[in-house]
């Protein structure tokens, strides 16, 4: 037994003391795990595009000074009292959707979105509705139910995955979020079937997943759609069959040259951008009588959607995706077992590594638009 056990652990944390500020590496106390919470020492973490979303003051859940970050792997050091499904040394992905497999959406085959915590979890709060961090005296707040960007964080039983423990941690931690909504928004929300003509706004870790996923439902046109022509190159490698730049037909409304490209419109699209003006262009370019546009992407706090109701009328599915529409605690190790035996490639996802003191950078490069994923080295 770890002589952590039971006792407040200091460690490093990556703070968010409030938004649009650059994160402040601080000494924070980590409490025990109280009952069906578990305490992980965190090795890896990415950074995803709602931590920056979220830093930059967009989002109406964002509570400061918190922890930020949702994309990490790591090892759990202790449990709280009732914890049966994992134990000290179980290595582990946390979840911000977790699964309890009581609430009527878990008891739901329609939905993976688990109501069990999803209150205390949008107050950056653990499910008792107390925090498990300070700081200099002062109550930190959880995010989205994980808190990755410290070397020690407390998550519930409900939102952790057990996992094979030969998978390397710098790769499968992209699976607690980025490539695993894409991927599944292609494969469980929209349902890609072969044959099928796509197109997919916005090639970051998302997007790309997306486009990995449409190729395994063996969809036969996947076109990648950016404003950054250096997305070429990774479209092409992800899966896309074409990729094409809306700034090269800045004269013309860029849904008529997605349909013009596809004899009407696309079977399915998706948007991996967060742009409420590109949802609507996404579900405008899918196909009269049976298009479906996924909106993978988060908008910011106040924005809102809008198309004529007669592109639903005429057949066209607006539907939504939060990770990937997986059944979290069912499903994560089952991809990583996927990752394990090279169905599911998470490598070339990772295009930078840091280590933990330099986590700042990670912002600048995924606002950079050069980076897919950087991974954060927490613990070694
Ligand atoms: N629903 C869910 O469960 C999840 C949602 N998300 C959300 O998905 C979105 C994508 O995340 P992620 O892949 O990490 O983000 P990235 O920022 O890495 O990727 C977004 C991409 O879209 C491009 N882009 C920006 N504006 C446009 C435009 N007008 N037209 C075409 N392309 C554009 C960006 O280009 P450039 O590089 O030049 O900026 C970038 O390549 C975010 O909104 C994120 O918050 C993420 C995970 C889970
Ligand atoms: N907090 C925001 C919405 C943020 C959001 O939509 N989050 C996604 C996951 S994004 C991951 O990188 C999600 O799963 N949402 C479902 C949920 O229950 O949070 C807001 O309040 O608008
Ligand atoms: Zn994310
Ligand atoms: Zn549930």
């Amino acid at each position: 037994m770890s002589d952590t056990v039971n006792k407040v652990i200091k460690c490093r944390a990556a703070v968010a003391w409030s938004e649009k500020a650059p994160l402040s590496i601080e000494e924070i106390s980590v409490d025990p795990p109280k009952a069906f919470e578990v305490r992980i020492k965190i090795l890896k973490t990415a950074l995803c595009h709602t931590d920056a979303y979220t830093l930059g003051g967009h989002d109406p859940e964002g509570l400061f000074p918190c922890v930020l970050g949702h994309e990490g792997a790591g090892i759990v050091e202790s449990v709280g009292e009732g914890v049966t499904t994992v134990q000290p040394g179980d290595h582990v992905i946390p979840l911000y959707t977790p699964q309890c497999k009581e609430c009527k959406f878990c008891k739901s085959p329609k939905t993976n979105l688990c109501g069990k915590i999803r209150l205390t979890q949008g107050q950056g709060l653990m499910p008792d509705g107390t925090s498990r961090f300070t700081c200099k005296g002062k109550t930190l707040f959880h995010f989205m139910g994980c808190s990755t960007f410290s070397e020690y964080t407390v998550v519930a039983e409900i939102s952790v995955a057990k996992v094979n423990d030969k998978a390397p941690m710098d790769k499968i931690c992209l699976l607690g979020c980025g490539v695993s909504t894409g991927y599944g928004a292609a494969l469980n929300t929209a349902n890609v079937e072969p044959g099928s003509t796509v197109a997919i706004w916005g090639l970051g870790a998302v997007g790309l997943a997306v486009a990995m996923g449409c190729k395994a439902a063996k969809a036969s046109r996947i076109i990648g759609v950016d404003t950054n022509p250096n997305k070429k190159q990774y479209a092409l490698e992800f899966g896309c069959t074409e990729f094409i730049n809306p700034l090269d037909y800045k004269d013309k409304d860029f849904k008529d040259v997605i349909i013009e490209m596809t004899d009407g419109g696309c079977d399915y699209t998706f948007e991996c951008i967060g742009n409420v003006n590109i949802m609507r262009t996404a579900l405008e370019a899918s196909h009269k009588g049976w298009g479906v546009s996924v909106i993978i992407g988060v908008a910011a706090s106040g924005k809102e959607i809008s198309t004529r109701p007669f592109q639903l009328v005429t057949g066209r599915t607006w539907k939504g995706c939060a990770f990937g529409g997986w059944k979290s605690r069912d499903s994560v190790p089952k991809l990583v077992e996927e990752y394990m035996n090279n169905t599911l490639p998470l490598d070339k996802f990772v295009t930078h590594q840091l280590p933990f003191e330099k986590i700042n950078e990670g912002f600048d490069l995924l606002h950079s638009g050069e980076c897919l994923r950087t991974v954060i080295t927490c613990n070694e």
